[in-house]
């Protein structure tokens, strides 16, 4: 098995910003700067014990050469962070109930407040042709044609189309509205409860490290994704180790080098080989120095393309024998979340990737990139109703900060309202 090298390209300081309690926060809200809608007290479970937030030792910092056998320094173990993550593919546990929120962005923080602007301005394609549904008077079969056209041209989907309609009349019915902006507003309710089981939270500290493997089409957003990732994740007070796991692409190894570098954490990367063998290196690597996170970054490819879903497959076995390797305790099984990166603005396009990519893999979650701009917003209500699978982040934008964590209600207001 060829051998990877390990770029120590710097180490993981901790972030001055990093918050101290940042990684309770990953309980809802990974990025830890604010919840993205306050939980309504009764409704939520007892919280548990405080966990100590995890205390990263300037450790790595301190070796500003380290060799690929260097033992770890001492470090306190971050402590677990959320209660075990349900096995994957398994719909999102219940969440707790968003209280209803108003369309006054004051209504939230604003870290969120800002970054449901930006959301509200990415989804503003699809919103619009959707909008002018109910500027009507009457609410008819003509209102609900309208809707069921926007809806459809939104890349909703048939099913969920049909779904959306369906409880959207038994709402109007039930409240007796006749009011046609009020029906906006059983949509969006109706939106919301079709896209809640894809809210979960990423979460990190079970294993030291998690192994999170990225999967998708050539430019969905991976790299991207992953870097975007790996700086709120440092934010965060975690440290990330990433895998070029896409050998043959030299600007590919590059680009993950250059967020390697911003970010100061290190990289493992080889030129050529097998990326399977990438791979499991840099697992072996992460757990001989202790990393929280290992990121595999994998090349693009096309579903269609047999031999290179194949190698997937050998990358998530290997990244398997990883975990069983002698020495392995603690580490799980990993990887012990493999998500997708789907581009938005490819709608039903995404579902199929979405479809052909869990039945290879078992995907555990999804990254939505690209929804800025997108007039196919209503592709997340497909994926709720044909494949729900939590998403973890969405994407609306290539800034550090356009990455976030999805909240159904949100996304339900932004494109609706
Ligand atoms: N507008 C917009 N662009 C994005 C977003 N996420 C990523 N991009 C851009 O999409 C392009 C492709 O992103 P990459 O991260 O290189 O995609 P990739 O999936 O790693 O690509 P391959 O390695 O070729 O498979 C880049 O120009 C990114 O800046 C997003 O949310 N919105």
């Amino acid at each position: 098995m060829p051998q990877a090298t390990l770029a120590t390209v710097s180490t993981a300081a901790p972030t001055p910003e990093a918050p101290a309690t940042g990684a309770r926060a990953w309980l809802r809200n990974p990025f830890a700067r604010s919840a993205p809608i306050p939980a309504p007290a009764p409704a939520v479970s007892p919280a548990p014990e405080p966990t100590p937030a995890p205390t990263l030792a300037p450790a790595s910092g301190a070796q500003p050469s380290e060799t690929r056998d260097s033992p770890t320094p001492a470090r306190a173990s971050p402590a677990p962070i959320s209660s075990p993550v349900a096995p994957a593919i398994q719909p999102a546990a219940p969440q707790t109930q968003a209280p209803v929120l108003t369309d006054t962005p004051d209504a939230l923080a604003p870290a969120r407040k800002n970054w449901m602007e930006r959301l509200r301005g990415g989804l503003r394609k699809t919103s619009s042709s959707i909008a002018t549904v109910f500027t009507g008077t009457r609410i008819d079969e003509a209102l609900y044609e309208e809707l069921e056209e926007a809806l459809l041209m939104a890349d909703t989907g048939v099913k969920a189309t049909q779904y959306l309609l369906a409880d959207l009349k038994r709402r109007v019915k039930d409240s007796r509205t006749t009011d046609p902006a009020a029906v906006k507003g059983l949509l969006v309710d109706a939106l919301t409860d079709l896209l809640r089981p894809l809210e979960k939270s990423l979460v990190i500290g079970e294993f030291t490290p998690t192994v999170i493997m990225v999967a998708g089409v050539n430019g969905a957003g991976k790299t991207t994704s992953i870097g975007k990732l790996t700086r709120h994740l440092a934010q965060a007070g975690a440290s990330v180790l990433l895998a070029a796991a896409d050998t043959f692409r030299a600007a590919a190894r590059e680009q993950l080098g250059v967020w390697a570098d911003r970010n100061t954490v290190e990289i493992v990367s080889q030129e050529g080989g097998d990326p399977a063998a990438v791979s499991f290196d840099a697992v072996m690597a992460g757990r001989a120095r202790g990393k929280d996170v290992v990121l595999v970054d994998t090349a693009g490819r096309l579903p269609t393309q047999l031999h290179l879903m194949e190698e997937l497959r050998k990358i998530k076995r290997t990244i398997a024998k990883a975990g069983s390797s002698p020495g392995a305790a603690g580490i799980g099984q990993p990887p012990h979340e493999v998500l997708l990166v789907i581009d938005g603005n490819t709608g039903q396009n995404a579902l199929a990737q979405v479809r052909a990519f869990d039945d290879a893999l078992q995907l555990t979650g999804l990254v939505v990139t690209k929804l800025d701009g997108t007039a196919k917003g209503g592709v997340l209500a497909a994926i709720a109703q044909e494949r729900p699978l939590p998403v973890y982040f969405i994407g609306v934008g290539e800034q550090l900060e356009d990455l976030e964590t999805f909240n159904a209600r949100e996304f339900a207001l932004a494109l609706l309202t």
